[in-house]
């Protein structure tokens, strides 16, 4: 169980999408410190879209976004980089770069100008490298690596930037299902050893039930949130896809075909 703390993200009648073209509105919820978070929904219904919106690579069209009591457009880049980091589903750039390399990345919030790391730094990297069972692939080129191993690399990078808030776009995209429960799991430790809130958005709706703390549903009317078994209990997930094709079993927590 997750030891709730303070409040980190509040989201306040947010409304996203692209200039005129409104896609969600009236997402409305809180999340506190040490919180795993999963945004579910069906294909194209806005998970991206929130997620990007959250994370400053997109404007709101409407609402609130708070980050620790504070508008996020109140943060300077330089602060909001300590508070907040982002995993995309974009492959990273950098991929000429060792996989630690590419985690000390994540400390250039905290770096001088010269980028030279400190001690806390070294310490922050090392952790991270522990954390994502990366040890012994450090010098490995991260393009040499397969995706569930850049998966890791890319959420270690989030964990070395320690900050508050972690927003990552599908981390279990391309995962096999023994790869995609390894990934939430460590989400899950992060999020509760370390008291970091994370939010990222999935189509592992089964997995997310089981190992999240909270799951908004981008449903395009109400937006629910709340923990698993509330939403089990108030049939959310029997409203998600259309019934022909599809049926939420709530004893055993997972969809059935209909055949
Ligand atoms: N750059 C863009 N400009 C305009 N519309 C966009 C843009 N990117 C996405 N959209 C539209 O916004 C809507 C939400 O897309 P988004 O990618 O957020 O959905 P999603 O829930 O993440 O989908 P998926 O599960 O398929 O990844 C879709 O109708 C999509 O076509």
């Amino acid at each position: 169980m997750a030891k709730v703390g303070k409040n980190i993200l509040s989201i306040k009648d947010l409304t996203i999408g692209y200039n005129s073209k409104m896609v969600a509105e009236h997402i409305n919820f809180d999340l506190e410190t040490g919180m795993l978070c999963g945004v579910v929904g069906i294909n194209g219904i806005g998970k991206s879209t929130l997620l990007r919106t959250l994370g400053g690579f997109q404007p709101k069209l409407s609402g609130n976004i708070l980050l620790k009591e504070q508008n996020i457009e109140k943060y300077t880049s330089s602060n909001l980089s300590k508070e907040l980091s982002v995993v995309l589903t974009e492959q990273p750039a950098s991929k000429n770069l060792t996989v630690q390399e590419l985690i000390a990345l994540g400390r250039q919030p905290y770096t001088n100008w010269l980028g030279s790391l400190t001690k806390e730094d070294k310490q922050q990297i090392e952790d991270s490298l522990d954390a994502f069972l990366l040890k012994d692939l450090r010098h490995r080129k991260c393009h040499e690596l397969s995706d569930g191993q850049l998966q890791r690399v890319l959420v270690a990078r989030a964990m070395a930037q320690d900050t508050s808030l972690i927003l990552l776009d599908e981390p279990t995209t391309h995962l096999d299902l023994y790869h995609k429960v390894q990934i939430l799991k460590m989400l899950q430790e992060l999020s509760h050893e370390k008291q970091k809130t994370i939010l990222f958005t999935t189509h592992e709706i089964d997995l997310a039930i089981q190992l999240c703390d909270r799951i908004l549903i981008l449903d395009g009317k109400e937006h629910p949130f709340g923990n698993p078994c509330e939403l089990i209990e108030q049939k959310h997930f029997n409203r998600l896809f259309p019934s022909e094709m599809v049926q939420f079993d709530a004893k055993t927590g997972s969809f059935k075909v209909n055949k």
